[in-house]
């Protein structure tokens, strides 16, 4: 627009100085019937320019965000990723009551209901869940990353790998497999890197820690990213790439998508790369456990999830495919890679902003490390390097609330999806039509007032507390691990990781976001919730005397004395 008004004033000086210099009348009539056709369609194009902006403003009071022609509500869409898309979802639902039609241009496939409803999300993720799949755009788009793995599967490919991955995670074996690598990985590593650095990226720190692990309970071995020279290690990076890529494919529009795979350009490129940087480590694992595993005593060693699939056959009695067992792996890793880490860097986030909170933490951590019977004569206690027992991680129920309130305000997966399989009307009235895609937005479910009451937006852990004790939720309100049948598989295994290294580092440290080089804390826009600057800290080491400030009140006079 300004560089059309300077040419029309140019063309409107032009048409007149030219007419009294000729000093014939035609031109000049000529050039005004010129300039007022000008004029007319300019108005014309202002007036309909005006009456689109204000008709699509208007759908803002009934659909919530305003619809424009062919764009639909693409442009609010592309204005909110820039700045906080979770929020704007969260602002629009409130608004709108809690669901409402997102209307994408007529050329893409963004059309979807998103809510926040717990009784809608109830519906999809329980009551009518076998018409709820994640459905085929979702396959295929993700399908070259995850093959068949349970993340990408539906129905019975799904149900089968649920069963056996479900016996797997609950049984005593896996919660021993579980303790000894965390264990190994908070003393040997995560320690010894925060003792030597003051100035840290704890949110990298600990996403190192969290893909160490997983890949220690899918394949049985360890990748060593948290290594103390933090490594770039070629498996940790092409895993990493890929789901980047992977993710990209979800904002780029199909027939640009195929083109560039083609054509092997770009992120398909990227994608593609990365991928074989993937299979040939899985690869790799797979070769060297066959080899190991034909030795009888060496299975009864393992309980990894590869060895524990290898071990077993599918329904026609035949073992599982090569390509078989490394989805079912590299899904794993993807499940339980990241969100432990990101939810932890949140937490830490939130408990400086929140010093009482971290003060009863550090009171309970401390009040279940003194009923250890021999605790004072202990060398641990000398030292004040205590390593927490399974069952003393299981009683601390304020930590758990803790680390559920920051998943409630930053759930790691912020929007989950569904594809309709058949016609069918949410609790709350809203017509979902085949084909169609759900959105729930977890993230906007935890500022909901209707759920979570008028101090929804406030960090309160005791909201999860009942006579000190740690109370859940129902899944259908707090959603951050999904919810039904399709309930997060490594939630119980989460949270003893969440409690084990927050624990770990709190009785240790005072974790302090070093705001003196201007880090911002913002979320990414990501399939999953990072600190897209990380988190820059610095570590404060607590010395020998506060530590003992905290354990005074439990020591045997203090219990006479009634504290
Ligand atoms: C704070 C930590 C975690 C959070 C917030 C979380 C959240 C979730 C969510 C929202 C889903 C549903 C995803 C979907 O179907 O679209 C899910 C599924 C799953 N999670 Fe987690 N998760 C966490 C940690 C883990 C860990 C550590 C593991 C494993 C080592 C794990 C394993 C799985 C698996 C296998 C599924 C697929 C279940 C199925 O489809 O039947 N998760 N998780």
């Amino acid at each position: 627009m300004n560089h059309n008004f300077p040419s029309y004033n140019l063309t409107a000086t032009a048409v007149f100085s030219s007419s009294s210099y000729s000093g014939s009348d035609e031109p000049l009539i000529s050039g005004r019937l010129f300039f007022l056709k000008y004029v007319q369609i300019l108005e014309i194009f202002i007036a309909l320019f005006a009456f689109v902006t204000i008709h699509s403003l208007r759908q803002k009071k009934h659909q919530g965000v305003p619809v424009w022609p062919f764009l639909g509500m693409l442009p609010s869409l592309i204005f909110a990723v820039r700045s906080n898309l979770y929020e704007w979802l969260s602002e629009v639902l409130i608004r709108q009551g809690g669901t409402f039609r997102f209307k994408g241009p007529s050329f893409s496939s963004l059309n979807s209901v998103i809510t926040c409803d717990p009784r809608n999300v109830e519906h999809l993720l329980k009551t009518r869940f076998s018409i709820y799949p994640k459905g085929s755009y979702f396959r295929e788009t993700v399908r070259d990353l995850l093959g068949d793995g349970i993340f990408n599967a539906d129905h019975e490919t799904w149900q089968r790998q649920r069963k056996t991955a479900s016996v797997e995670f609950h049984s005593a074996k896996f919660r021993q497999l579980t303790s000894q690598c965390l264990h190994e990985l908070v003393h040997n590593r995560l320690l010894r890197v925060l003792k030597t650095s003051v100035t840290i990226d704890l949110q990298d720190i600990l996403l190192r820690l969290t893909f160490d692990n997983v890949c220690m309970v899918a394949f049985g071995v360890d990748p060593g990213c948290l290594g103390s020279n933090l490594p770039e290690i070629p498996f940790a990076k092409a895993f990493e790439d890929a789901t980047e890529a992977t993710f990209f494919r979800f904002v780029m529009p199909t027939f640009a998508r195929k083109l560039m795979r083609s054509l092997n350009l770009g992120s398909e490129k990227k994608l593609k790369e990365s991928i074989k940087g993937v299979d040939d480590f899985a690869d790799e694992v797979i070769r060297t456990r066959k080899k190991e595993l034909s030795l009888e005593t060496e299975i009864a060693k393992r309980s990894d999830l590869l060895t524990i699939f290898m071990g077993l056959r599918d329904d026609n009695g035949e073992k599982f495919s090569d390509k078989f067992l490394r989805d079912i792996c590299v899904n794993f890793i993807l499940a339980g890679r990241d969100t432990s880490s990101v939810a932890l860097s949140w937490f830490f986030w939130l408990i400086e902003k929140n010093p009482e909170v971290e003060e009863r933490i550090m009171v309970e951590i401390c009040k279940i490390l003194e009923q250890r019977d021999h605790f004072g004569d202990a060398e641990e206690k000398i030292e004040y390097e205590p390593v927490f027992r399974p069952e003393e991680i299981k009683k601390m129920d304020y930590l758990q609330a803790a680390l559920s309130e920051t998943l409630r305000l930053y759930p790691s997966v912020p929007i989950d999806h569904k594809e309709v399989l058949e016609n069918d009307v949410f609790p709350d009235g809203t017509k979902l039509n085949k084909g169609e895609k759900v959105v729930y937005a977890i993230y906007a479910m935890g500022r909901m007032e209707t759920i979570w009451g008028k101090d929804c937006l406030r960090f309160r852990p005791e909201r999860w507390l009942r006579d000190g004790r740690y109370m859940t939720k129902s899944a259908y309100k707090f959603t951050a691990f999904n919810g039904g049948p399709r309930l997060c598989l490594g939630k119980d295994f989460a949270y003893y990781q969440m409690k084990y290294v927050a624990a770990a580092i709190i009785y240790r440290y005072r974790v302090r976001v070093d705001v003196k080089s201007g880090h911002k804390v913002e979320p990414k826009m990501a399939l999953t919730m990072y600190m897209k600057h990380g988190l820059k800290v610095n570590m404060v080491k607590r010395s020998v005397s506060e530590i003992d400030r905290y354990y005074a009140p439990f020591q045997k006079g203090a219990y006479n004395n009634g504290v």
